[in-house]
């Protein structure tokens, strides 16, 4: 099923291109990830799908329906990148608030804003204003608004970024377990956290979309990642490059090697490649099929 697409869409303000031609069409599914270097205009994409904003050329369809348009209210939903709480109102009023937005009656909203509260394990603190929270429990708050009214998609814009280990993990799980039922679209700078969530993964770059990957298709299978505990770098480089399968070797840091490899079968070159490392006198630590999201798009 189509999730949204987007053709030729561009967003300038005044003579500043933030989005130029960008052309999408999502699927539903896996979370997708949104990344790219800061300025990229990752948050102007997600604006102008929630219909904060409006494009200045192309057009956006998500659902079947154009974005911002009234029909989508309660169908798509959005964690801000800096969205707040209103001081003065609990976080069961503000939540319930947003339940009547949608249509629900009075009863209904508060039983579904302690649903979602319940879902981001948090619905102690229903009767608490969001001054008393921390920074972690707001945003697992303002998460939760997000998923208010079980919406179909729910665009996540930075939702881990400034939380500790714990609380991030909380919000991953989070996500993947809501991802059964819901579309998530997730910019992140955290490329560890998207891989490990997303399906699909589109980065920008100055405002254009320079790669779009699918990261259920790429499967790993041509590429090996090794980290090695001690080596001499240049000797182990040379000694894999020699091996008969290996296509190329990018060494990283000194104990990093990403090996790209053609044909036969991997274990026949997993063991070459520990024979190697006993032969050298290298200690390996980690031998990986595949090779990291980081590595996908900067490599
Ligand atoms: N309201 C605005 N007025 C003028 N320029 C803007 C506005 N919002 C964003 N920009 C510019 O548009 C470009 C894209 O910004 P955007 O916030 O979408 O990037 P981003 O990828 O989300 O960045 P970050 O990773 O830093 O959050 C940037 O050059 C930014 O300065």
């Amino acid at each position: 099923m189509s999730l949204l697409t987007t053709q030729s869409l561009s967003k300038y303000y005044g003579s500043k291109a933030a989005l130029e031609g960008v052309d999408l069409a999502l699927e539903a599914g896996a979370p997708i990830a949104l990344v790219g270097p800061n300025g990229a205009g990752k948050t102007t994409l997600l604006s102008l799908l929630c219909g904060f904003i409006k494009p200045s050329k192309g057009k956006i369809t998500i659902l079947g329906q154009a974005a911002g348009d009234p029909a989508l209210l309660g169908r798509v939903s959005c964690l801000p990148q800096d969205g707040l709480l209103d001081p003065n109102f609990t976080v069961l009023q503000q939540l319930s608030f947003f339940g009547r937005l949608q249509g629900l009656g009075h009863r209904q909203a508060q039983d579904e804003a302690m649903r979602v509260l319940t879902l981001v394990d948090l619905q102690t603190v229903a009767q608490s204003k969001p001054t008393t929270l921390s920074h972690g429990m707001g945003k697992r708050v303002a998460i939760a608004q997000a998923l208010m009214g079980s919406p179909e998609l729910v665009l996540l814009d930075e939702p881990t970024a400034g939380l500790d280990p714990a609380n991030a993990r909380a919000i991953r799980e989070l996500v993947r377990a809501q991802s059964a039922n819901t579309n998530f679209i997730i910019s992140s700078h955290n490329l560890d956290e998207l891989e490990k969530l997303c399906g699909t993964v589109l980065y920008l770059e100055q405002g254009r979309l320079t790669q779009s990957l699918s990261l259920e298709q790429q499967g790993g299978a041509s590429f090996l990642s090794l980290s090695m505990q001690s080596c001499e770098t240049d000797m182990l480089q040379q000694g894999l490059e020699s091996l008969p399968s290996v296509i190329r070797v990018r060494a990283k840091n000194g104990k990093d090697f990403l090996i790209e490899y053609q044909g036969g079968e991997p274990y026949v070159l997993e063991q070459q490649l520990l024979e190697l490392c006993k032969a050298q006198g290298a200690k390996y630590k980690l031998l990986q099929n595949g090779r990291s999201l980081e590595d996908t798009l900067f490599s």
